[in-house]
């Protein structure tokens, strides 16, 4: 950092230096450029190429792995150099964004023919034409189709000594803008929530450590912004300018936190945009408890969007995600991230899903129509940012054609549930006109790029027809020239070429070139260039039709860039009733979407309230379901009662078991049944009644985070503090084996002490998987904790998991049957049977309180006697009838030996 600093410094020093007068006039642009955008990579446009120089190569070319060269010197030292095609820049900004760089790039301004008329010397001008960063690209190859990419802007108001914060989030790839104030204590959650692929705080709160190391834990790339924004009648207005509008009101009553931090993000897409303004909807305002809250730690563990492995597939949204367009997947996930607790809005979503799951007809024709629907939102954002091209009208004209559709077929059904009857309104709100323009405007193949033309349909404009004809016919005539010219010359291989250089001119071989330079042919054909094996001329004529045809082929494409305008204009001028019409397609999409898994995997309907019950009948985990069934194996479905009686705190059920029975299964299970409730899914249970979860926490498996200095003991505890000072009689904590990362006693205690507060102080819903069995007797002590166990069997010595939870606790733990499964050396597993007969007969030998009924809490164990060690010895399966009798003596004597 402070290397980077000084080369700035030293960077700025040149420019001013006298010495700098050595270095290339172009030299002296790049180190201007950079030192205006300091914490930018630098794409520095040359030609067909973005370069990049000195540190920025470096990086650079570590990154992408491309050749580290040099071009010149700078003060007696090679210019590292590194540069990348223009026609792949996408991929290479693309791989840059995703490590979190942030990249300028930086375009010629004028076409170099006029920087040479200043002389020479003169450098083209250049300037940065925008910055791309994590949290504000829009290119459809940048982006995933299915996620949404929030930049997120983070502002701190201290109020009464405490902090409030202000959370503005903006997807410029679709317009999507929400601002919400949050507490200190449910900021971390907020921001795991929205998943920010980029985070925007002004300096004073970027380098406050705690906030700083926060958002580096989550991954999340931080752009602190230097200017300050604190003055809230500037932010007003600048929020006021950005929409155009005279006062805010219309937005509702924004704090002072949520006016900063929406003036932040407006500020922030405007520096990087460099004035092109993407048409934000206006913000719309969030409270923070509209949504189930869950931190980054609960939503890792029960790996909703990835895998602990950082894996999609495996994850619940992949395993529930039937939706079939990209806007619908950008729904679905957030809707995923953040259940509701709002006990209407969950009941008309689950409304929408049961109608749609029930008339199956309906569901089929929507999901056809949607298939056919492409993306609408992004398209129009990169209309608005004029970064659109040709084939986004289509998918325009192609998503309106099918809302028309949906419409329509809405239309003929009577009683439709409200999201649904008002979806169908949204989807019919656009300008059908809009459509009908578009697909006579576009023609069947379409370019990428605007300017290659040939887009717009023949017959759909006389003039653009006219223009063409002659562009065409110039080429018709080009073809005949040649033919005549070949006859003129009385040469058959005379060829009519063109390249950028010459433009159109004559090609022979060069043994018929020498004929051309003389009388009468030397009239005609003017020389141009002699080559190894041909010689080109040119002729008056063709140089006129050339100018003529290229002029027809310019205007052509003036004419046409003219009609996107147009139709670009028109588009935008509807884009607000657009976007409507983009959410009705997404939401009706997750409506089919999650009726389709409803049948598929006969999930049902929960049922949704107030209370503080927590009932699941013959629950399944969807993710684990799924992957069983790929192997053919069943999964077995379990209950789980945690309402207390009356209209009292619900229970804390402790879950002992053998490792390998499904404990941990069985927790997350229940988890993603809440969500998934709560977010207006049906869910994978034969019934299941829950009062509404307001938070939910987990502490499942944690791993070391060396990279803070924590261990995994560190970690879980660290975790566990946070539940035990947050939850409430409303939230659902998860617990697996707190404790079991320390010494067995200390964490027995702390595990024990752990189950008293959260029965006497938060008093939540909770599971509570452990290995300590001596917490099963909590149950007799503290009115709202019950047992319950996963039943294994034994089977000729070895476990037999049968995956079903039942009341009471674990007789005992398996531990050497789960290892001898694992494969553990059978010496090793001998020894271990040895040891722990030993451990437990020594245990009883002891009087015990209840606390130490675990083996592992005897004392260590007498040494074994001479017939106990004979007894080890012997495999009765190993030894003939002879042989056995030969041990019993043996043992027989020994026994009388010891006395
Ligand atoms: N209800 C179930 N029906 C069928 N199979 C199950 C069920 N629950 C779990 N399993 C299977 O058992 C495996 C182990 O489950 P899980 O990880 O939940 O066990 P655990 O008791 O938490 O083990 P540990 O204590 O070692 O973490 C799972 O990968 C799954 O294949």
């Amino acid at each position: 950092m402070q290397d980077r600093a000084q080369n700035r410094a030293q960077d700025r020093a040149l420019v001013s230096d006298p010495a700098a007068g050595k270095i290339t006039p172009m030299m002296v642009q790049y180190i201007e450029i950079k030192a205006a955008n300091p914490d930018c990579l630098l794409f520095y446009r040359m030609g067909d190429f973005y370069e990049m120089f000195f540190e920025d190569a470096e990086v650079a070319s570590r990154a992408l792995g491309i050749v580290l060269t040099h071009r010149g010197k700078h003060f007696g030292r090679d210019i590292p150099m590194c540069g990348v095609p223009i026609h792949r820049a996408d991929e290479y900004l693309a791989r840059l964004i995703a490590l979190g760089h942030r990249v300028a790039v930086c375009e010629q301004i004028e076409d170099p023919a006029e920087a040479r008329k200043r002389g020479s010397q003169a450098v083209v001008r250049r300037d940065v034409a925008r910055l791309v960063t994590p949290g504000t690209i829009t290119e459809e190859s940048l982006l995933e189709p299915a996620r949404a990419n929030y930049l997120l802007a983070i502002t701190r108001v201290l109020r009464g000594g405490k902090s409030t914060f202000g959370l503005a989030s903006v997807d410029i790839s679709t317009g999507a803008f929400s601002v919400m104030e949050v507490e200190s204590a449910a900021l971390s959650a907020e921001i795991a929530r929205i998943g920010a692929a980029e985070i925007v705080a002004p300096e004073a709160l970027a380098d406050d450590q705690d906030f700083a190391r926060l958002v580096t834990d989550m991954g999340i790339p931080l752009s602190p912004v230097g200017r300050l924004l604190d003055d809230p009648a500037a932010a007003a207005q600048r929020l006021r300018d950005y929409f155009g509008l005279a006062t805010l009101d219309g937005l509702g009553t924004l704090s002072p936190a949520e006016t900063g931090a929406a003036a932040l993000v407006v500020f922030y897409i405007e520096r990087t945009q460099r004035g092109a303004r993407p048409a934000l909807s206006l913000p719309t305002l969030m409270r923070f408890d509209a949504h189930m809250e869950i931190d980054a730690a609960t939503r890792a563990n029960l790996e909703l969007t990835q895998t602990l492995s950082g894996r999609r597939d495996g994850a619940l949204l992949a395993a529930i995600d039937r939706t079939v367009t990209p806007g619908g997947g950008r729904l679905l996930a957030e809707r995923l991230s953040g259940p509701l607790t709002d006990e209407a809005a969950i009941r008309r979503r689950l409304d929408a899903v049961a109608f749609l799951r029930d008339d199956r007809d309906l569901r089929s024709d929507l999901r056809d129509c949607l298939k056919a629907a492409p993306d609408l939102a992004r398209p129009l954002s990169r209309l608005a940012l004029q970064r659109s091209g040709p084939r986004d009208l289509a998918a325009i004209r192609d998503a309106l054609r099918a809302a028309e559709a949906i419409a329509a077929r809405l239309d003929t059904v009577a009683a439709l549930p409200d999201d649904l009857k008002d979806a169908a309104r949204k989807a019919a709100s656009a300008d059908p006109t809009i459509a009908t323009r578009l697909a006579d405007a576009l023609a069947t193949d379409l370019p990428l790029k605007t300017r290659d033309g040939d887009f717009v349909r023949v017959g759909f404009d006389s003039d653009l027809d006219a223009l063409r004809r002659l562009r065409d016919d110039s080429r018709k005539v080009i073809a005949e020239l040649q033919a005549r010219y070949a006859a003129l010359a009385e040469i058959k291989q005379l060829k009519l070429k063109h390249n950028n250089f010459l433009g159109f001119f004559i090609e022979v071989p060069q043994a018929h070139g020498e004929k051309l330079l003389k009388p009468p042919f030397n009239a005609t054909f003017v020389h141009r260039q002699t080559m190894t094996d041909a010689m080109r001329f040119s002729t008056t004529e063709l140089a006129e039709i050339e100018s003529k045809m290229s002029s027809a082929a310019d205007q052509a494409l003036v004419r046409e860039m003219g009609i996107f305008d147009a139709l670009a204009a028109q588009i935008l001028a509807a884009e607000g009733a657009l976007k409507t019409v983009a959410e009705a397609l997404a939401a009706l999409d997750v409506a089919a979407a999650l009726a389709e898994i409803a049948e598929a995997r006969e999930w049902t309907r929960p049922e949704i309230d107030n209370s503080l019950d927590f009932t699941i009948e013959a629950g399944r985990h969807p993710v684990v379901e799924a992957a069983l069934a790929r192997d053919g194996k069943p999964f077995v479905a379990n209950d789980c009662e945690l309402s207390g009686k009356g209209d009292g705190p619900g229970l804390i059920a402790i879950i002992t078991g053998p490792n390998m029975a499904g404990k941990s299964t069985y927790l997350r299970q229940n988890a993603l049944i809440a969500m998934l409730a709560q977010m207006g899914s049906f869910v994978p249970a034969k019934r299941c009644r829950i009062g509404i979860v307001d938070r939910l926490f987990s502490r499942v498996g944690a791993a070391d985070d060396l990279a803070r200095g924590r261990s995994t003991f560190m970690v879980e505890m660290v975790e566990t503090a946070a539940i035990l000072n947050q939850a409430g009689e409303r939230s659902l904590v998860i617990l697996d084996e707190i404790g079991r990362g320390t010494a067995t006693f200390d964490g027995l205690a702390i595990a024990w002490a752990v189950m008293e507060q959260l029965h006497a102080k938060n008093r939540s819903r909770a599971l509570f998987a452990t290995h300590f069995h001596e917490l099963t007797h909590l149950a007799k002590q503290l009115s709202r904790v019950v047992n319950l166990t996963m039943r294994v069997a034994d089977w000729k010595g070895d476990v037999v998991f049968l995956h079903e939870i039942v009341p009471g606790a674990a007789d005992r733990s398996y531990g050497i049957q789960v290892a001898k499964l694992a494969g553990l050396p059978p010496a090793v597993v001998k020894r271990a049977q040895t040891l722990l007969a030993d451990f437990e007969a020594g245990d009883r030998r002891k009087t015990v309180k209840p606390v130490a009924d675990l083996p592992l809490f005897a004392a260590a164990p007498a040494a074994p006697s001479d017939v106990e060690r004979a007894l080890d010895d012997i495999d009765p399966d190993e030894l003939s009838p002879r042989e056995a009798q030969a041990a019993l003596f043996k043992l027989k004597a020994l026994r009388e030996k010891d006395g």
